[in-house]
């Protein structure tokens, strides 16, 4: 029984158009955090660029903060306490060994104040998209990650990815090979390739991991007039989209049951079937 309770994990993603200023971010993230149901292990997901977003060129250096240090950090190591919740800021800017560039970090906070893990974005938006924006040189400010990072979040494995990520199945299968339970796909993906491909992209890594997915994103026209594509998802191991937050500011809340993806996983054994298992890198 006590197995079973410990299953038992509440997952919500945050969905709104982020500002460029933190601070108006933040009263956003708290007014979605008092409407919230409460569990005692629940995670909540916030999107890429949750706090910093849609600012003229260079904006967020200003803000960048070491990891683990700082002002904007610390709030949310607040609200994580305030609110008893194990918070996953979708991406963060912190401080690099490039001067000139911060490595964009996913940072997991605890409900007992602590920062439980880290993780750079490893695979950078470099990429001509038809919208008004043209072209994405994210590489200009950010530098990428070195490691692939899954989380112990008071026992459910988290595989940590942000955004653009979500299209290189190499990552997730080295997740999944790392224990991985839980997806997270912090996004702010343009409204231009989320209809093209949000979904399916989320599904099927879903569906070849055989793990639960929560993928906040960004969603509207943000102060530089980038246009985000909302539906932030959860979807179970068996690929079925639990919930969709459509394109309006919300949250989406779902009760998860870990022994899942034990069902799913022992009627159709991928890890076992499969000829391609990776070697994982050092
Ligand atoms: O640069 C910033 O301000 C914040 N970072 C982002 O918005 C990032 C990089 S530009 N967005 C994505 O990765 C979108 C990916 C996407 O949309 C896709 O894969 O189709």
């Amino acid at each position: 029984m006590a197995n079973l309770m410990a299953a038992e994990w509440q997952l919500s993603a945050l969905q709104w158009c982020s500002a460029p200023e933190p601070a108006a971010n933040l009263q956003q993230v708290r007014s979605f955090l008092q409407q919230l149901p409460s569990f005692k292990q629940h995670l909540v997901v916030l999107p890429e660029c949750a706090l910093i977003f849609g600012g003229p060129e260079g904006w967020q250096h200003r803000y960048q903060e070491p990891l683990g240090q700082g002002h904007w950090q610390q709030q949310l190591v607040d609200l994580a306490c305030e609110f008893q919740i194990f918070l996953l800021l979708g991406s963060f800017p912190t401080q690099s060994a490039d001067p000139k560039r911060f490595s964009a970090s996913s940072l997991l906070f605890s409900p007992d104040g602590r920062l439980l893990a880290d993780y750079q974005k490893l695979h950078l938006f470099d990429v001509e998209v038809a919208d008004n924006t043209g072209s994405y040189r994210e590489s200009d400010s950010t530098m990428a990650g070195e490691k692939v990072t899954l989380a112990d979040c008071q026992g459910l494995k988290l595989g940590l990815t942000i955004c653009y990520d979500v299209r290189f199945p190499g990552l997730m299968q080295q997740l999944a090979t790392l224990g991985m339970q839980v997806l997270a796909v912090p996004s702010a993906f343009t409204k231009v390739t989320g209809a093209a491909h949000w979904h399916s992209l989320l599904r099927a890594r879903a569906i070849e991991t055989q793990c639960f997915v929560v993928a906040p994103n960004q969603t509207g026209v943000h102060a530089n007039g980038r246009e985000t594509f909302g539906h932030s998802l959860i979807i179970d191991p068996y690929g079925r989209v639990l919930a969709d937050a459509g394109v309006e500011p919300g949250w989406i809340s779902c009760r998860i049951d870990l022994n899942e993806l034990t069902a799913v996983r022992q009627a159709m054994p991928l890890w076992q079937h499969n000829r391609f298992k990776c070697e994982l890198t050092p």
